[in-house]
């Protein structure tokens, strides 16, 4: 039998794929090397979140333990019951999403695929030959060649810490080590984030960043820039972190948070016509392999935007329609939301002021600090450094870019993201009339 389609993996995108291609009336097989979910569902955002949430009301509790809640101040994260509640989100995943999947009609085939043919993907001793390939393998930690690297733990080893080490380095820094850090020093650990050049969060404003470098350190995280790592070496029970010029941090455990990268290495591309340069698979603007038009790439393996989430959905949305419909589909970022899940959360849409700069827009940019805000107040955040900048673009009066570092901002950043997708004025969003009091009430104080 040869398949309509085959998707390699079994997280958002491509389950997103699969799903709607199978609901058209193709037939679908779909191979995963680990458990049914993928990384979202299973060692990323969901239970990052259920961490981040546990741990957010135990600082808000103690933030707040002279304001009424009493005993707050004594709030502790019991680490053990935390993940407990973790598992409850997680375990359940791989038999539902393999149930799902039979339920529609689609073949659910466990091991780790790899090509054969242009039109032949072999698992174990099968081969199934299918009319399209989808590759939505995902994202691993990079490998940098450093002495030691391979006494790195990654993300997935401190999402399942039974028991949370006493002190912890994070090398990178980027979402992971932020988000890490946050979690991790509320939960009592000794935190160092070690990060190579002055500019950790790349993609972020760098205001708002330097905001949060700053509360970092006054939470008790040692935050080490220009500390590029050179070295990792086992010392006794735990681990010394050495860095170029010569610094060394100890700890006992080291973790991963050094960037993530397409997840091809077993698919042994060159034996199905695939073209891949410098680790990324060569594409076309609808995401269709350049070298082997029967296969396409969707989300982080496909790394054509950021390695998110949405981003992995839209990549699906839009190669569901190239497979059933013509190929002339492209994905549309425009607009995108992303948070870095610190407390509180730092966020963004559109253009950084930076990059709006670089690129030639003449630009008003409502910027200020949010300390003194009754929603920051209330939330026990006042000596945060939270901030705000809205980018506005002269010419239109559209916004095209906000940043937020504040209480609720995994939330307000979406109107934000909504405005940005949908070219309104600053004029027109200042007209919401939100909730009040709320997070999207501060928005027209924003623009003011
Ligand atoms: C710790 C962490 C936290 C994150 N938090 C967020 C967040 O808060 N918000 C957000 O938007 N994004 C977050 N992300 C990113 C987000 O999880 C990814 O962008 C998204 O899950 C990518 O989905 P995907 O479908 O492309 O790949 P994945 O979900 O990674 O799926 C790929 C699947 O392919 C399988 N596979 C790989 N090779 C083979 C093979 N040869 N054969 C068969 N199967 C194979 C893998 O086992 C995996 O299950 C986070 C990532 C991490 C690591
Ligand atoms: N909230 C979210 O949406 C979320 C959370 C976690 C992960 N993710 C996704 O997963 C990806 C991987 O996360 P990540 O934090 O590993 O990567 P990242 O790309 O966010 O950050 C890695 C950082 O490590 C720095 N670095 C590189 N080499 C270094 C060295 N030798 N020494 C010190 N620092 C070095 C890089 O400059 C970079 O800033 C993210 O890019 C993101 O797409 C998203």
């Amino acid at each position: 039998m040869t398949f309509d389609l085959v998707v390699l993996g079994s997280g958002s995108a491509a389950t997103r794929i699969a799903e709607t291609c199978r609901k058209a009336g193709w037939s679908v097989a779909v191979v995963e090397e680990r458990e049914f979910g993928g990384t979202c569902a299973l060692r990323g955002c969901e239970p990052k979140k259920v961490i981040w949430t546990i741990t957010e009301a135990v600082d808000r509790a103690r933030r707040l333990g002279e304001h009424g809640v009493a005993d707050g101040k004594d709030a502790r994260v019991d680490w053990p019951a935390l993940m407990a509640f973790k598992r409850s989100f997680t375990d359940p995943v791989p038999a539902n999403r393999a149930e799902e999947l039979r339920k529609a009609g689609i073949e659910a085939v466990q091991g780790t695929a790899r090509f054969v043919g242009p039109n032949t993907i072999a698992v174990g001793d099968r081969e199934l030959d299918a009319r399209h390939i989808v590759i939505a393998t995902g994202a691993t930690p990079v490998r940098l060649p450093v002495k030691g690297f391979e006494h790195l733990l990654t993300s997935d080893d401190f999402l399942a810490f039974g028991e949370l080490p006493r002190r912890i380095v994070l090398v990178g820094g980027g979402y992971i080590s932020f988000e890490f850090a946050h979690m991790a020093v509320r939960a009592g650990a000794e935190v160092t984030l070690l990060h190579k050049n002055q500019k950790p969060l790349g993609h972020f404003d760098g205001d708002l960043v330097k905001r949060l470098v700053e509360h970092s350190r006054r939470l008790g995280i040692r935050v080490e820039l220009d500390a590029e790592v050179s070295e990792i070496e086992k010392r006794g029970d735990g681990f010394r972190v050495s860095v170029k010029d010569g610094r060394a941090f100890d700890a006992d455990v080291a973790i991963h948070g050094l960037g993530r990268v397409p997840n091809l290495d077993s698919l042994d591309l060159e034996a199905g016509d695939v073209a891949c340069e410098k680790g990324r698979l060569k594409l076309d603007r609808h995401l269709r392999s350049t070298s082997n038009p029967a296969v396409f790439a969707a989300g982080d393996a496909a790394s054509n935007g950021a390695a998110l989430t949405p981003i992995a959905t839209e990549d699906a949305e839009c190669v569901a329609q190239n497979l059933l419909q013509d190929c002339t589909h492209e994905p549309d970022y425009n607009g995108f939301a992303s948070v870095v899940f610190t407390i509180p959360p730092l966020a963004m849409t559109g253009l950084t002021e930076e990059k709006a700069r670089e690129n030639g827009r003449e630009i008003d940019v409502h910027t200020g600090s949010m300390d003194s805000f009754q929603s920051v107040r209330r939330d026990g955040h006042e000596d945060a450094g939270t901030a705000y900048k809205v980018i506005v673009d002269r010419q239109t009066g559209c916004i095209v870019g906000a940043h937020l570092f504040v209480p609720d901002a995994q939330e307000v950043i979406n109107l934000f993201a909504l405005s940005v997708r949908l070219d309104v004025k600053a004029s027109e969003l200042d007209k919401l009339l939100s909730a009040y009091p709320s997070g999207a009430s501060n928005i027209t104080s924003m623009l003011g």
